[in-house]
């Protein structure tokens, strides 16, 4: 595992928009990206938009594949997470929004859901990259802790700690859906690479807790110290409880 020291967010989205643009072009487009949502990576689609118009590069061939989705939110509702992505990245490049796919939460059938978006990332060949944030309680996508590790794209009862946490961006904290749709971490086990960003002091914890090793379904990062090619980009303020 190759961990990344920097000094801040900025500086963390600034090497991961790096390594994400350099997969894009040495594979001249043909990947299928890993994308997540909340706070950590905002700043990573930032910079590659500002990268991709910089150097005029065409990203018409990526295939995007999110983490998860709410349940019961549609797409133009704010707090969705399809909404986040043509907000934050999609709206901004060149990647043909056919081309980018989170599962349904507004799928009549949430199970059937499950298995089909599964078999999507399958049949599109899986994924080269993913990019992955990390909950207080060491959550990747929304893969509460007890999860077991052989999940793959599942439905979930989101864990109080995680509501809490996702209040902050809907009015109340009732408004935040109770259920979403997540890969597993078998399907996210399944990605050939792997981008973990941890910032910020809120995530001293979890980070300190990852870096200790110890492989448990109680805390699902963890499972990625098995995987043969995982990133780890943390700022100092997530770092600061390993001095
Ligand atoms: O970056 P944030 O907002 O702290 O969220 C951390 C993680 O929580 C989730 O948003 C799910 O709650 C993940 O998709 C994300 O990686």
């Amino acid at each position: 595992m190759n961990v990344i020291y920097v000094k801040d967010s900025k500086e963390m989205s600034e090497k991961a928009a790096s390594l994400l643009f350099s997969r894009m072009k040495t594979t001249e487009g043909q990947l299928n990206l890993g994308l997540a949502t909340g706070g950590t990576p905002q700043g990573t689609y930032e910079e590659l938009i500002k990268k991709t118009r910089a150097a005029n590069q065409s990203f018409a061939q990526v295939k995007t594949f999110n983490l998860d989705e709410y349940v019961g939110l549609s797409e133009e509702n704010h707090q969705s997470y399809r909404y986040y992505m043509n907000t934050h990245f999609f709206n901004h490049i060149d990647i043909p929004i056919e081309q980018t796919f989170l599962p349904n939460g507004m799928a009549l059938n949430l199970e059937e859901e499950c298995a089909r978006y599964e078999q999507l990332i399958i049949d599109n060949g899986g994924i080269d990259v993913q990019l992955l944030g990390i909950g207080s309680n060491g959550h990747i996508g929304f893969n509460e802790p007890g999860t077991p590790f052989s999940e793959e794209t599942h439905l979930v009862k989101l864990a109080q700690e995680t509501k809490e946490a996702n209040a902050r961006y809907f009015n109340d904290q009732s408004e935040v859906p109770s259920q979403a749709i997540t890969m597993g971490i078998a399907s996210i086990m399944r990605a050939k690479e792997i981008v973990l960003l941890i910032s910020g002091e809120n995530k001293a914890d979890a980070f300190a807790k990852f870096m200790n090793g110890t492989l448990s379904e109680q805390f699902p990062a963890s499972i990625l110290e098995t995987h043969e090619n995982v990133t780890v980009i943390v700022d100092e303020a997530a770092a600061n409880k390993m001095n």
